[in-house]
């Protein structure tokens, strides 16, 4: 394992050093081989369960590690915040792997920094939990996003609205360079500062860019189509980020912080499950609005470096971000005929899908199993005639921009497998997990539901028993940003 700490290097501006503060009684809760395996990082690391839980807990330390707390800033549900950071994750160090891929190995819950304000440093094991089974399902859905190495228990209580019982979460990110992170220093005025970072990170994710005759304002149109990925994804499956502050908004494109999260079930876009976002500013249709403006902050906090001249710097990022509106609504629309099996979307395609969208809501429908029952039906006749009762004339239309054809229908059906889920991390199934493994503090529920997550277009035997929905239809179902 080629350990380096390059974020470390970029001055005392970035980051605090300090190392985790050991905890009392560490165990091995879960750890991810496959990605431990895929990253080659069992080579470096011990093989005994003891020795992982010790440096994964952050009570002992890989021998090149040099542990920082990076500082932030960040508009929390639009209000501006000049002074964040890592208040309880430590960054323990960067490893590069066989394909020359730089990743950042970072600890949660790993005790208190400069950047604590008035919180205890410390993550409860729901939550930790929590990170690791949804980071794992988005990853195996396809989607991009920080993943988890490890939960480890401290054998500590953490006090919230109850007591509850500790945890350190390893998270392995392409980094955790935010958009919050170019705030701070535009905020400040350290211009200085501000090139380091925006150098640094167009070096680490974006090297091409440094050939372009403007590499800021194309890394802000890199950063921005990597966004629009992301946030079509997101709706692809279903997800609700649930707290889309420019400080949980990572510059690689990756989907990270877990905190107040959850998945869309009847469709409806004004979805909300986080308690503290009574406006509905994170719902799950607004997810789009909320990525431009981030961007449109991210583009603020870049200015000074667009151009010298302030007005020539605001047109050109202006004009960029006028574009995030028809390129999110292009990758959205090819995205949503993928659903719906067709490959190239016409006008009376996107009138098509407009339509299904809008029975959904009206009737209530489940997101997930109603495109999943669509795949089906192509095959299976018993589903066609419930589908055609449930949709009307919509189901029969449908099939015509299909086609007749055999062989079209069988590319569509083959389309609509690869994006359509069979199952998703449905809440009440993550909550009944989370609670079992608090409870005994033993991981195989959490194992059982990864079994079928990570396959999560194919029918294993295991899973029908996590495709059912909610008997309330999650109405009372809330998300805390539990930290
Ligand atoms: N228990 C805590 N102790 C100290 N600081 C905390 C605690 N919980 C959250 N914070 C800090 O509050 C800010 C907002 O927290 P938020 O929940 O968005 O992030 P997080 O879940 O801690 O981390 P990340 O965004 O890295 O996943 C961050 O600066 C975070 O470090
Ligand atoms: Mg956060």
């Amino acid at each position: 394992m080629k350990i380096s700490n390059t974020y470390l290097q970029l001055g005392t501006a970035f980051s605090e050093s300090i190392n985790p503060l050991p905890v009392a009684d560490p165990h091995l809760l879960l750890w991810n081989q496959s990605l431990a395996d895929k990253l080659a990082l069992s080579q470096g690391l011990p093989d005994n369960e003891n020795a992982l839980a010790q440096l994964f807990s952050g009570n002992d330390l890989l021998p090149e590690a040099s542990p920082i707390a990076c500082v932030y800033a960040g508009h929390q549900f639009g209000q501006f915040n000049p002074q964040l950071g890592d208040g309880r994750a430590h960054l323990l160090c960067e490893f590069v792997d066989d394909h020359q891929q730089r990743w950042d190995l970072q600890l949660k819950g790993s005790g208190p920094t400069r950047y604590s304000r008035r919180g205890d440093g410390r993550c409860a094991l729901g939550p930790a939990i929590r990170e690791y089974l949804m980071s794992e399902a988005l990853h195996a859905l396809g989607v991009p996003t920080t993943r988890c190495l490890a939960v480890v228990t401290t054998g500590e209580t953490v006090y919230r609205d109850l007591p509850k019982p500790g945890a350190v979460v390893t998270r392995i990110a392409s980094s955790h360079i935010r958009v919050g992170s170019f705030q701070y220093f535009a905020a400040k005025g350290d211009v200085v500062s501000l090139k380091t970072l925006t150098d640094y990170t167009i070096d680490r994710h974006f090297p091409t860019l440094k050939a372009a005759a403007n590499p800021v304002l194309e890394l802000l149109g890199a950063v921005m189509d990597k966004q629009i990925t992301l946030i079509v994804e997101w709706m692809r499956i279903g997800f609700i980020h649930g707290v889309m502050n420019t400080d949980n908004t990572a510059i690689s494109g990756e989907t990270i912080d877990f905190g107040p999260c959850a998945m869309l079930g009847i469709y409806h876009p004004g979805t909300v499950y986080s308690s503290i976002d009574s406006g509905g500013r994170y719902a799950f249709g607004a997810q789009p609005s909320i990525c431009r403006w981030n961007m449109a902050r991210l583009a603020e906090a870049l200015l000074p470096l667009i151009d010298e001249d302030p007005d020539k710097a605001l047109a050109q990022a202006e004009a960029l971000i006028a574009d995030f509106s028809p390129r999110f609504e292009q990758a959205y629309q090819t995205m949503l005929g993928a659903k719906l099996g067709l490959d190239e979307i016409q006008q009376t395609d996107v009138a098509l899908i407009t339509e299904l969208l809008e029975q959904m809501q009206e009737q209530q429908l489940d997101y997930t199993q109603t495109f999943h029952q669509l795949t089906r039906s192509l095959t299976e006749q018993q589903i066609a005639t419930k589908l055609q009762d449930t949709l009307g004339d919509w189901y029969g239309q449908w099939r015509q921009h299909i086609g007749n054809d055999s062989k079209q229908q069988q590319a569509a059906q083959a389309l609509m497998q690869q994006s359509n889920p069979v199952v998703i991390p449905r809440n009440h199934h993550v909550e009944a997990v989370l609670q079992t493994c608090e409870l005994t503090n033993c991981s195989a529920p959490a194992d059982a539901l990864l079994k079928v997550l990570r396959s999560p277009y194919q029918m294993l035997a295991e899973t029908a028993d996590y495709q059912d929905l909610p008997t309330d239809n999650d109405r009372h179902y809330q998300t805390f940003c539990g930290t």
